[in-house]
């Protein structure tokens, strides 16, 4: 039989939403019954945790009040997938090692660095950073819709903030508000509404007070129209930049792979110049549906430069 501690400590690991911690304390038991001779019942909750592995922890709770408002993923990305600069990449593998350790770290009274916001032009990975960073972690990406909240929920804002913010405690795990110049912009620019004023105090003083084990990830294109009160509550900042020159020929072998032909891809990188991330990506992806539909094997330099021509022309670039 289980002890009671055991089972203290997997309704604590449960309701906590620590997987790592609930699987170790479900094999534990079963070594604690293999031990008692209890063969049977050891094999059957081995069985039990391997499945839920295969399976993926899927069943997550989220508060009615907060369904529409809060979307929920299992990425599986991992940020290698990603061409990110010296900088950015050191400052993102800091934010997973010091999350690994936290509990060495919160022995000494310190806490590891979890509420950071993501600046830059869009499509240079600020959200593919955010997914891949729960992907990394094993923990649950959760993207708020900044939009409804600040439309659909106008006059109750603040009031939803909270439940987010009660929410980071109940279910640890990666929570990203995208567009967040919509909470954050001046307290004094245009937001003559004192609701909007209300709002960004709210989201002051929830993440200043929030000790939850979530990471907290702020993304915004428009840095500048941030009030300043916001920057010393985060972490960090971390600046995303346009792809230079190296980085657009390591996103274009990446995205390509074996696809990609035999050619020097100096005037590719050219014609690429001053395109996001996420344009290049979508370029490589249209010349490969083009080989793919052409039946032909390799994306030749002509093509590509065709592909990423078409983008400049369509989104006006
Ligand atoms: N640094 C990067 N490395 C590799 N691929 C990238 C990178 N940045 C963007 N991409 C590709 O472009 C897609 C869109 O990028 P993403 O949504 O992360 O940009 P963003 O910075 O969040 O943009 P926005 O500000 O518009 O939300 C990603 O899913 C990925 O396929």
């Amino acid at each position: 039989m289980a002890t009671a501690e055991q089972i203290k400590s997997l309704l604590q690991s449960h309701y906590k939403n620590d997987n790592e911690r609930f699987t170790s304390i479900a094999l534990q038991l079963a070594a604690h019954e293999a031990r008692q001779g209890h063969l049977t019942i050891a094999k059957d909750i081995k069985a039990l945790v391997d499945r839920s592995k295969t399976d993926g922890f899927k069943v997550i709770r989220i508060n009615p009040d907060l369904s529409d408002l809060v979307l929920v993923y299992y990425p599986e990305n991992k940020l290698s997938e990603l061409i990110l600069s010296n900088d950015v990449n050191d400052k993102l593998q800091r934010i997973i090692k010091e999350y690994k350790q936290r509990d060495k770290i919160q022995k000494f009274g310190l806490q590891n660095r979890r509420k950071i916001l993501l600046s830059g032009l869009p499509g240079t990975g600020k959200t593919a950073t955010a997914s891949a960073i729960s992907g990394e972690l094993k923990i649950p990406l959760y993207v708020i819709m900044m939009d409804k909240l600040m439309t659909k929920y106008m006059g109750e804002t603040a009031s939803k903030l909270r439940q987010i913010f009660d929410m980071m405690i109940s279910n640890r795990g990666v929570y990203l508000f995208d567009e967040f110049d919509a909470i954050g912009a001046e307290r004094g620019r245009d937001n003559e509404v004192g609701e909007m004023r209300r709002v960004l105090n709210s989201f002051l003083q929830f993440i200043e007070q929030d000790s939850s084990e979530s990471i907290i990830f702020g993304a915004t294109n428009n840095i500048r129209i941030l009030d300043s009160a916001l920057f010393r509550r985060f972490d960090d900042i971390i600046n995303y930049t346009l792809p230079g020159r190296n980085d657009i020929e390591e996103l274009i072998k990446l995205k390509l792979s074996k696809y990609l032909g035999n050619f020097s891809l100096d005037n590719v990188i050219a014609a690429a110049s001053g395109l996001s991330h996420a344009e290049i990506t979508n370029a490589c992806h249209d010349a490969l549906k083009e080989i793919i539909l052409t039946d032909k094997n390799l994306v030749t330099q002509k093509l590509l430069i065709q592909m990423i021509k078409d983008r400049k022309i369509n989104f006006n670039l």
